[in-house]
């Protein structure tokens, strides 16, 4: 695989890893900011919810107003519990509505809260039923099963209670203590309630406490006395604000030191004469002010719980930012990286590569590019530079090397005087010349001239004029011959002629034209006149027996021979002789 390829490979696969591992983790980073959210959330309709109770239970006390008053009733009683009611609507309506609109639906909540609601319907209902009576008519043990039916309102919404506290504190468990305490609050607030609510039937009735509230107000003297106590533990040792202490402390001033012993006076009234100094209303409006402390420190309590959530939403938010930050950054410097890897290593690599490989085949023409950055990439092409330099020197001075290898063997092939290939350079061409002719079947003939008295010419002119001869023969016979003819200077004043795909009797024409020509050319001399030479021709056929051309030459040398000893000038062949008419 090429390197290029396989580093889009890497850096697809190494992409897709670190982009899926970062939107995973960024995913859990916001899934948690938005669960915590959801609980910060569970905590404001615990604070909601925890109103809506406190409404229900103040409704308690102008109910109890209204089932102690005679018929036709006081239309002030009245109104005061129509008030209550709708201040306990308004806060259900409030609360269902938090809970229609919650960003994480909390089934366990609404439910109880829905059956809270149709549970408020019948107490309600029950309450004005024994109201609709003349006050003689309300027996006990009616007065007292209205009564408990609005109690039954406050441990309708007890699940939906724990559930919100339950996902407040999964996600905050620092604010887990505020919330325990204010439910503790909450549920002494209801028990003060109720604790109250146990003097309506003697009260309404005139008469001593009943039996059944004895034992209810000691039963809720108890509970309410564990009560400050828990919450005393839980707001000395997890709590130290200020708000939490004076709310505490309002608190103990306002119903433990006063309203608690109103309670115990009229209790001691209850158990011996029943003549009681308050009627249900009076009681209520002496007693349940006092409770009003307790709904304080639930509120400061609530409070310090949604703030330590909120902090710990801002942690949890600032914590999913820098997720998301630093995801976006791993990926940005991720493919910087691959895009510099790319740029910088990948890409000129491939080039480099190309760069050596095309001077590896001998394309030298190509430009060795500028390095942009100073690394070991610069280093390498610079290196690259010089090896081109050095395959440039080194072809120059191979091709010199070559042109004078040619030159030797042309030299040493050809003759220096006529230019024609010499012996050794026709024996390299006639055999060539033969094989292929004997293989393809194909005719060759072969002549060989010597000029006649050349020895003459020579000792009567000087050897430059015979040399001039030498000369104007050789370009004679290149003149007269057909391309693809070889001529060649055998030695001396002798001459071969390789006639390829020639008949011996058109050879013999072919010398005899040579002869010709010869015998018509005129040379001038130097000294004035002109020079008339001949030349005598032996002509042979090359047979498929010849394994070389020496044969043929010393055969058609036989021929020669024939034709200097029969008078010169003339073409001698195996079956013919040509001369001059
Ligand atoms: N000028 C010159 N003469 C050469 C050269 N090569 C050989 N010769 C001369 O050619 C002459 C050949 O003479 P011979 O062999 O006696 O032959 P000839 O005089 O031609 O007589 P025949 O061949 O019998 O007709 C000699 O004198 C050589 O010196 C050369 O390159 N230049």
């Amino acid at each position: 695989m090429r390197l290029q390829h396989l580093f889009f490979l890497i850096s697809l696969l190494l992409s897709l890893t670190v982009i899926s591992m970062t939107a995973g983790s960024v995913r859990g980073a916001w899934d948690d900011v938005s669960k915590a959210r959801g609980s910060l959330e569970a905590i404001e309709h615990l604070q909601v919810l925890l109103v809506a109770a406190e409404m229900a239970s103040r409704e308690r006390g102008p109910a109890n107003g209204v089932l102690g008053d005679d018929l036709p009733g006081d239309p002030a009683k009245r109104a005061r519990l129509k008030t209550a009611r709708d201040r306990t609507d308004k806060a259900f309506s409030t609360l269902q509505g938090a809970l229609d609109r919650a960003s994480m639906p909390q089934p366990g909540a609404s439910r109880p809260v829905s059956q809270a609601l149709a549970q408020l319907i019948r107490a309600r209902a029950a309450i004005d039923l024994t109201a609709s009576r003349p006050r003689s008519a309300r027996g006990a043990d009616e007065i007292r099963g209205a009564v408990s039916q609005m109690f039954g309102v406050i441990d309708t919404l007890g699940p939906a209670i724990i559930t919100l506290t339950n996902e407040a504190q999964t996600t905050y468990p620092s604010a887990a203590n505020a919330l325990i305490a204010a439910r503790l609050a909450a549920d002494l607030r209801e028990y003060a309630g109720q604790l109250g609510s146990q003097f309506t039937v003697a009260l309404t009735t005139r008469q001593p406490l009943g039996a059944a509230e004895r034992v209810a107000i000691e039963r809720l003297r108890g509970r309410v006395e564990l009560l400050r106590k828990q919450l005393l533990e839980r707001t000395a040792t997890n709590s130290d604000r200020a708000a939490v202490q004076a709310a505490m402390a309002s608190m103990q001033d306002h119903y433990f030191a006063s309203a608690i012993p109103f309670v115990e006076a009229q209790t001691a009234t209850g158990l011996h004469s029943g003549h009681y100094d308050v009627d249900t209303a009076g009681f209520a409006a002496r007693y349940v002010p006092d409770m009003d402390a307790i709904v304080s420190l639930r509120d400061v309590l609530i409070n310090e719980a949604l703030v330590d959530a909120q902090a710990g939403l801002d942690k949890i938010h600032t914590k999913a930012r820098w997720m998301a930050g630093g995801g976006l950054a791993t990926i940005a410097l991720l493919a910087l990286t691959l895009w510099m890897i790319h740029r910088r290593v990948v890409r000129p690599l491939g080039r480099t590569a190309q760069l050596i490989s095309a001077i590896a085949q001998g394309r030298l023409d190509l430009d060795v590019p500028r390095p942009k950055y100073r690394d070991e990439l610069a280093e390498v092409l610079e290196a690259i530079a010089v090896l081109r330099q050095h395959s440039e020197a080194r072809l120059v001075l191979e091709e010199e090397r070559q042109r004078l290898v040619d030159q030797l063997r042309d030299q040493s092939n050809t003759d220096f005087l006529t230019g024609l290939p010499n012996r050794r350079g026709f024996f390299e061409l006639a055999e060539h010349d033969l094989t292929t002719m004997h293989r393809h079947g194909h005719p060759v003939t072969l002549a060989i001239f010597d000029l006649d008295h050349f020895k003459q010419i020579n000792d009567t002119h000087g050897h430059t004029v015979g040399d001039s001869v030498l000369v104007e023969v050789a370009a004679l016979c290149c003149q007269h011959s057909r391309s693809g003819d070889v001529v060649a200077r055998y030695g001396g004043e002798e001459f071969l002629v390789l006639m390829p795909y020639c008949t011996l009797e058109d050879g013999a024409l072919q010398a005899d034209r040579l002869r010709r020509h010869i015998e018509a050319m005129r040379i001038p001399l130097p000294e004035g006149g002109e020079l008339h030479i001949t030349a005598s021709f032996g002509v042979e056929q090359c047979l498929p027996g010849d394994p070389t051309i020496h044969g043929v030459i010393s055969r058609a040398d036989e021929r020669l021979y024939a034709a200097k000893s029969s008078g010169r000038n003339r073409v001698v062949s195996s079956d013919t002789t040509l001369q001059a008419s």
